[in-house]
C-alpha cells in the first residue's frame, strides 16, 4: 500500500524531529556540563612581589583554587571568554576561583577596563614590595633569563637617563616599581573596596598576617594560620604546610641573593621612586584596609 506524498513528508519530518529530540538529549546527559565560571578574584601583580608565594599560600586553602597563568585580560582577550573558561581550572561552586596574571598591572588602562566590562564585582589583589627591592629582583629576573653577566651596577646606573628606550629594560623595570602610576587605571575604575593591596615585604617575614587579610577578604574561612608556616633554616624563607603532606617551599629561582647597594646607589633609586611612592601612599587612603608598609621613602 503507497503512502501518499504528504503522508510521507510529514512522517520524514516528525522522524528527523525525534533524532534531533534524542540527539540533544543524549548530547547534555553525556557531554561534560562545564558551566560558565569567570573567576571572582585576579590576583594582578606586581612582577616580583612574591605573586607565586602567595598562590601557592592560597592553593591550600580548601576553599580557594588558583590558575595558572592565562595572561587573558591583556594577550588573549581576542580568544574570547570560552577560551578563558576552557583554561582555567575546575572549581567547585563553594570555591574562590584566581586568576593570577602578574602581568596585568602595567598592561595599561585596558585591563582593569576588559575585567569591569566583563564581570564588574571582581576582587582584585595585588601584592607590592619595597620598590627599591622589586627592581633588583626584577635584574636579577632577566640576569637569570640572558646571563649577560651584567653587575647590577651597569644594569641600573650605566644608561642615559634622558634615553626613554635603553636595550636592557631598565626604564620598564624602574617603571614598573612606580606603583602609583599603574594603580591609577585600577582606581579610576573598580570601587576601592574590590581591590587589597597585600604587602609583599611581610608576606616574606610574617605571612600569615597577610593571610588572615586576604582570607578576610575572600570571605573564606580563617584556615591559612601562623602554625602553618616553618621557616627554612638554609634560606631564611618560610615554608607552609596546610593540605600538603610535606612543606611547600619556593624553589631556588624565588628568593635570589640580591646585590649589596652602596648608599649612593640607594640614594639614587629611592630618589627616583619618591615622588611615585607619594602618590601611592595618597591613593592607598582610599582603600577599605590599606597595608603599612615598613618603607618609607
Ligand atoms: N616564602 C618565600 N619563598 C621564596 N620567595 C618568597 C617567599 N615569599 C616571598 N618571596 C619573594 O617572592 C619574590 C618573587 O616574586 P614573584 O613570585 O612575584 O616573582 S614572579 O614575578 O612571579 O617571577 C622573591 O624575590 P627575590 O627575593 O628577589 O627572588 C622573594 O623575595
Amino acid at each position: 500500500m503507497s503512502l501518499a506524498r504528504g503522508t510521507r513528508v510529514l512522517l520524514f519530518l516528525s522522524a528527523l524531529l525525534l533524532v534531533l529530540i534524542l540527539g540533544v538529549h543524549i548530547y547534555t546527559r553525556v557531554a561534560p556540563s562545564v558551566p560558565l565560571r569567570l573567576p571572582e578574584v585576579v590576583l594582578f601583580g606586581v612582577k616580583k612581589s612574591g605573586t607565586e608565594a602567595l598562590k601557592s599560600m592560597l592553593s591550600e586553602h580548601p576553599q580557594i583554587v588558583v590558575s595558572r597563568l592565562v595572561n587573558f585580560y591583556d594577550k588573549n582577550f581576542g580568544k574570547g571568554v570560552k577560551w578563558y573558561v576552557d583554561n582555567l581550572p575546575p572549581a567547585r561552586p563553594d570555591q574562590v576561583l584566581i586568576d593570577r596574571t602578574p602581568a596585568y598591572f602595567t598592561g595599561g588602562a585596558i585591563v582593569p577596563q576588559r575585567i569591569y566590562a566583563t564581570k564588574s564585582d571582581t576582587l582584585l589583589i595585588v601584592v607590592v614590595r619595597d620598590p627599591v627591592d622589586r627592581f633588583v629582583s626584577d635584574y636579577l629576573h632577566w640576569e637569570d633569563r640572558v646571563s649577560l653577566n651584567t653587575s647590577f651596577h651597569q644594569f641600573a646606573f650605566s644608561y642615559d637617563p634622558l634615553s626613554i628606550r635603553n636595550t636592557s629594560g631598565v626604564t620598564s623595570r624602574l617603571d614598573r616599581s612606580c606603583y602609583a602610576t599603574h594603580l591609577r587605571h585600577w582606581l579610576d575604575i573598580f570601587p576601592s573596596n574590590q581591590i587589597l593591596i597585600v604587602d609583599g615585604d611581610r608576606l616574606k617575614v610574617a605571612p600569615w598576617v597577610e593571610m588572615d587579610r586576604i582570607q578576610r577578604f575572600l570571605g573564606v574561612k580563617q584556615i591559612i594560620s601562623k602554625h602553618h608556616f616553618e621557616l627554612e633554616p638554609n634560606r631564611g624563607f618560610y615554608c607552609w604546610r596546610v593540605s600538603s603532606p610535606s612543606p611547600v617551599c619556593l624553589g631556588s629561582k624565588k628568593g635570589r641573593t640580591h646585590p649589596v647597594l652602596s648608599q649612593t646607589e640607594l640614594e639614587l633609586l629611592r630618589r627616583r621612586f619618591s615622588l611615585c611612592n607619594s602618590q601611592f601612599r595618597s591613593q592607598l587612603t582610599e582603600l577599605t584596609d590599606p597595608p603599612t608598609f615598613q618603607w618609607h621613602y
